[in-house]
């Protein structure tokens, strides 16, 4: 009973109003990884990542988000290994954060929440012929889920935050070439991975996660540039864009398998 009245109020939500088209998932996301539960797998193989910065096309406020969006007309971006049988193409990243430092992730770890969470959001070329078929697509696609926790300025992202004033307003687009968000992984190889869903619309069950255990660091400035963004559009009433998380879903039949001992 608990868990149906959660679920409404969840599908209730603003950002979710779709929420019941996929009321009966059994693979939703995000969770709250509980480290003891998890399981080592040896058989995980360290994740592989190239992505060349020269993909990088522009960068927009698609109204939930701010997203950076790469061509994914070719391989040249693109991450293998881990638990994943192919290559899987680089489509865009994007982020979730809070009002204040005290909440802001997605997932979290032990009850453990993060000020913000980066996603990383990639496709499977061999199975699927486009993104937006591989959203579809069981396992179709692959998201990285980083933490970022308060603290030291980090040097990669502020290029990103000073192209935010740019796309204040939903819908404003800005170009931004040459970047490479490998610069936003953490150093640390450890992940955890389990089968779940997109955190918005559609909410399909068709997502690979890849949660990085350690988080990247970022300052106080950084965080609240991303909380000077809005929802709503230019010459609306401004509704400055924080919270955009989605809470958490029920684990239900999964096991979280972790790469490290
Ligand atoms: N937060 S999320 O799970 O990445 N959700 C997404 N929804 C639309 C397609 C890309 N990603
Ligand atoms: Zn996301």
């Amino acid at each position: 009973a608990a868990c149906s009245s959660y679920r409404l109020r969840d599908a209730l939500h603003p950002l979710w109003q779709s929420e019941l088209s996929v009321s009966g998932g059994t693979r939703q996301s995000p969770i709250n990884i509980h480290w003891r539960d998890s399981v080592y797998d040896p058989h995980l193989k360290p994740l592989k990542i190239h992505y060349d910065p020269a993909t990088c096309l522009y960068i927009w406020n698609n109204g939930y988000s701010f997203q950076v969006e790469f061509d994914d007309t070719t391989d040249k971006s693109v991450i293998m290994g881990g638990p994943l049988e192919n290559h899987y193409r680089l489509k865009q990243f994007h982020f979730h954060w809070g009002a204040i430092n005290e909440w802001g992730s997605e997932h979290m770890v032990d009850s453990k929440v993060y000020p913000a969470e980066l996603h990383l959001v990639h496709w499977n070329p061999v199975t699927s012929t486009s993104f937006e078929d591989a959203i579809m697509e069981n396992n179709g696609l692959v998201v990285i889920g980083v933490f970022l926790k308060l603290g030291a300025h980090h040097a990669g992202l502020q290029k990103l935050v000073d192209a935010l004033p740019a796309v204040k307003h939903k819908d404003a687009i800005v170009e931004f070439d040459v970047f490479d968000p490998s610069c936003l992984m953490p150093s640390c190889p450890d992940y955890w991975t389990y089968d779940g869903s997109l955190t918005t619309p559609p909410l399909t069950e068709s997502v690979t996660w890849i949660i990085k255990k350690t988080p990247i660091e970022v300052d106080q400035n950084q965080l609240e540039e991303f909380r000077m963004l809005l929802f709503t559009s230019a010459g609306e009433e401004e509704k400055r864009m924080v919270d955009n998380f989605r809470p958490l879903q029920p684990l239900m039949n999964r096991t979280v398998r972790s790469s490290f001992r």
